[in-house]
């Protein structure tokens, strides 16, 4: 897709890590178009969302698959007289096939920080590079509201079974590169059709149960604010100890009382729009700290 002259030119990219504490290393790609070192990334399809970007071209450009952590700091810079931002967010190695070499990336690295800190080609990479010790290990917990449904005012039978429509079919659809990029696990879901057919596609792809909750049905989620902290606090208590990253789908009057028992602050989603609340685990240790080290917010665009 090639974007209007003066719009902004937008990329995503990561900070891959392996080993821990000094032993910590730092994925770094070779471009022979531009003899640079950088941290892996590039522009997204259309229709595709910058957390799916990140992933896909970490996996084009170095053979290995991933799963998003925290966000980082995004870099800007101009490019031929356009501004240029490039999202990057903390990642984990989850699988790899061997580098190969291509036109694009020619060498794939494994540097120690304080090596990728002063030796990669732009400040703002070195920077990235930097800012890993201030961003903890996190586990990502996706809070989406169901794709779009059918009217109320045409659906004649039980509000539970109406149906989500074709274009939250296409949502359906691309939740799952968003939700797959976070590398989630486990399904919770209202019970509601809507709501289950929003998560339904990723499920099938990965082969996981939804797991349908009564306490998050827009009847009784709405007026019992208790009944889905207790879903919520489960919820999140078992996200951090397994560190499994986990995606629920609820409705709108139910998901303010989500967020709320999460410490996130309140902001209202729209059909298939998501937040990605980044639970950090050595908060489970200190019952006075919040799980939230990060939030962002996304919406697939079909
Ligand atoms: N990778 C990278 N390139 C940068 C940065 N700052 C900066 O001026 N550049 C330069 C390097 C190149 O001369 C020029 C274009 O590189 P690029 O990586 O942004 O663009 P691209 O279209 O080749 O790559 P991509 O976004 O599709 O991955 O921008 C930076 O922070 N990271």
């Amino acid at each position: 897709m090639i974007a209007a002259a003066g719009t902004m030119i937008t990329a995503a990219g990561a900070v891959i890590t392996r080993g821990t504490g000094p032993e910590t290393e730092v994925a770094v790609v070779h471009r022979p178009r531009y003899a640079d070192w950088s941290l892996p990334k590039g522009k997204p399809r259309p229709a595709e969302s910058l957390p799916a970007c990140a992933v896909r071209e970490v996996a084009e450009e170095t053979g290995l698959t991933v799963r998003l952590g925290a966000p980082l700091d995004s870099a800007r810079y101009q490019l031929d007289g356009r501004d240029k931002r490039v999202d990057y967010w903390r990642a984990d190695v989850v699988a790899g096939e061997p580098f190969r070499p291509s036109d694009e990336v020619d060498e794939l690295g494994w540097w120690p920080v304080a090596d990728a800190a002063l030796r990669l080609s732009y400040p703002h990479d070195r920077f990235l590079v930097g800012q890993l010790a201030e961003v903890p290990d996190t586990v990502p917990l996706v809070i989406v509201r169901h794709a779009k449904a059918m009217d109320r005012s045409t659906w004649t039978k039980s509000d539970l079974a109406r149906p989500i429509v074709a274009l939250g079919r296409r949502q359906a659809q691309l939740l799952v590169p968003l939700l797959r990029a976070y590398g989630v696990e486990r399904l919770i879901s209202s019970p509601a059709i809507r709501c289950v057919s929003t998560l339904q596609p990723y499920a099938a792809e990965r082969h996981l149960e939804i797991i349908q909750v009564p306490e998050l049905t827009e009847e009784r989620g709405s007026d019992d604010p208790a009944g889905v902290a207790a879903v919520i606090t489960e919820l999140a208590g078992r996200v951090v100890e397994r560190r499994m990253p986990a995606a629920l789908c609820g409705h709108r009057p139910v998901l303010p009382h989500v967020l709320a028992a999460l410490d996130v602050p309140e902001r209202p989603l729209r059909t298939a729009e998501l937040i990605v609340a980044h639970l950090s685990p050595a908060a489970k240790d200190e019952p006075d700290r919040s799980y939230i080290s990060a939030v962002e917010t996304h919406r697939v665009n079909p």
